[in-house]
């Protein structure tokens, strides 16, 4: 009898590790369907090609400023070693959605690897058709036929106990006086038609904020305010309210502390958006102390809620 090989397969983003792989993302990000909706790919084609073009330049000055490479690669290549450590019965692997490692080639190698159950986990907490589902569509497309129905999928993890404790516990080691502080949770926005043709993704978000609210009340840690806002918009159509923007101003010569809840490790919208961009908007704004939180990364806490969220 075949002896049973299970793999965890960890789907993120990607991110540039140079100028010519910044153009291979937002190429990639623009003619995904699951961004731009538009039915005929022709179209889609043209509009991706146009926006990377247009925004090329301009948005490879950002990665400069955090080193010439998004973080989010190396970052997760330390998860996945981790989890490899620490993860009895699963191999794991990484799969990117714009960036190299790609699904084609992951999934070629787990097949070299004769891995026969496979177990899903996209790095998003909450359930997006623009991450999720388009990470999960992708992975699935280059599966053989022949490999059969033993592949599960985590849809969502926003509810898990010991995920939430470890951003609970970022939180906290922030401050010691959470009184004297406003606590934002900080989400990646999105297209508000998007969210109208019934993405979850909104609806998700307010819950977990709901969530994570009512555990800092348990621990009697109680902020000046918690609030959700959202950030990163891109282009001209409406995304989701409030923006981060907007939401700093109510903060003038207050104290805040940003927690990027969308995301699991650091990328560019934390490194760079997060801590450089908002940060000199915060200043200008006039708030006194501006805090941003790391994302759980490879931390030995997230380990354990991976072997929660997997179990
Ligand atoms: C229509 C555009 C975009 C949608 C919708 C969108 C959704 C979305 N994105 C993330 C997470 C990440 N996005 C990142 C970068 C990034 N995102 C967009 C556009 C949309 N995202 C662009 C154009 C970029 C590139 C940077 C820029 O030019 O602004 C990243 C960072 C990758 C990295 O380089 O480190 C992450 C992570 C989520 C969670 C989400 C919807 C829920
Ligand atoms: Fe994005
Ligand atoms: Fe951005």
């Amino acid at each position: 009898m075949q002896e049973n090989k299970k793999a965890l397969v960890l789907l993120n983003m990607g991110g540039a590790r140079n100028k010519a792989e910044l153009k291979m993302f937002l190429t990639n990000m623009f003619n995904d369907r699951n961004i731009i909706t538009v039915r005929n790919p022709i179209i889609r084609k043209m509009i991706a090609f146009f926006i990377t073009t247009t925004r090329l330049n301009s948005a490879w000055k950002n990665y400069e400023e955090i080193g010439n490479e998004s973080p989010i690669n190396k970052l997760t290549e330390k998860l996945v070693d981790k989890c490899n450590e620490s993860i009895e019965g699963f191999k794991t692997y990484q799969v990117m959605r714009y960036t190299p490692p790609f699904s084609q080639d992951v999934v070629k190698q787990m097949m070299e690897d004769k891995i026969t159950e496979i177990v899903l986990l996209p790095l998003y907490p909450q359930y997006s058709t623009t991450t999720t589902k388009s990470s999960v569509e992708d992975f699935i497309d280059y599966l053989p036929y022949s490999f059969g129905q033993n592949i599960r999928y985590v849809e969502t993890f926003y509810k898990n106990d010991k995920f939430n404790d470890c951003i609970i516990n970022e939180i906290i080691s922030k401050t010691s006086n959470a009184g004297e502080y406003n606590l934002i949770f900080s989400a990646h926005g999105l297209p508000q038609k998007i969210v109208d043709a019934g993405d979850p993704y909104q609806k998700q978000m307010i819950e977990h904020v709901e969530i994570l609210s009512k555990k800092l009340e348990e621990k009697n840690v109680n902020f000046k305010s918690v609030n959700l806002a959202y950030q990163s918009k891109v282009g001209p159509m409406k995304w989701l309210d409030p923006s981060l923007d907007e939401m700093l101003k109510n903060f003038k010569e207050q104290n805040v502390i940003i927690y990027p809840i969308a995301f699991i490790v650091d990328n560019s919208e934390t490194d760079f958006e997060l801590d450089i961009e908002y940060r000199e908007i915060a200043h200008e704004i006039g708030i006194k102390d501006y805090q941003v939180c790391k994302c759980v990364n490879d931390s030995d806490e997230f380990i354990e809620a991976i072997k929660d969220i997997i179990k």
